[in-house]
């Protein structure tokens, strides 16, 4: 795997190395060591696989409330997403800031998103699939988000959105909210 540091927010790009023979491919995609060498102490807790069948279709933005607030490896193993993070950590150097890449099979690469950020994604192609190892168990009663059109972080889209969920639609505007 390599490692390639976000600027300096502590989320990684994570490119993936398929060791390929005539049978096919076997790439490592998660190694404790490997990651506390390049920085990153996250313990894997849970595991969460989405299905999304519509091209469009934007899923986020979420994030758990402290004290259980979510650190997050992602990773798109069918179809195609474009991947966005924001920074809502209070204090943090790059609070307010937006990251966004696409995630693929064959884009190779997986994306390690710290505690203190809320994440979401537009898939790009029918049928994509996304797995999580997540740092933090989920607890409903902390789960939170705001739109994929929030005033305050103007995040942009590649494409018309097709389909949302009714709650990630309803979210209220992030100023002003005590997360
Ligand atoms: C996140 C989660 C959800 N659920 C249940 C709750 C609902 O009954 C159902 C669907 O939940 P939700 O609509 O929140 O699923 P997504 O919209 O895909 O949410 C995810 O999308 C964005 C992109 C994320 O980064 C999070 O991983 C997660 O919030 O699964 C669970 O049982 N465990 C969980 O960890």
């Amino acid at each position: 795997m390599k490692f390639i540091p976000i600027g300096n927010s502590g989320a990684q790009l994570i490119e993936l190395m398929p060791h390929g023979d005539r049978r096919g491919t076997f790439t490592r995609t998660w190694c404790a060591s490997t990651f506390a060498d390049h920085g990153i102490e996250f313990t894997p807790v849970q595991g969460n696989n989405s299905l999304t069948r519509k091209r469009g279709t934007v899923r986020g933005m979420h994030f758990q409330r402290a004290p259980k607030a979510d650190a997050k490896l992602v990773r798109c193993t069918s179809g195609c997403i474009h991947d966005v993070i924001v920074d809502i950590r209070e204090g943090s150097s790059t609070r307010g800031e937006v990251y966004a890449y696409e995630l693929s099979p064959s884009s190779g690469r997986m994306l390690y998103i710290p505690a203190g950020f809320a994440h979401g994604f537009q898939t790009l192609a029918d049928d994509s699939v996304v797995e999580y190892l997540m740092g933090i168990e989920y607890v409903a009663e902390l789960s939170d988000g705001f739109r994929h059109d929030d005033p305050s972080f103007r995040i942009a889209w590649p494409e018309a959105v097709s389909e949302m969920s009714d709650k990630d639609a309803a979210w209220p505007d992030f100023a002003g909210r005590d997360t």
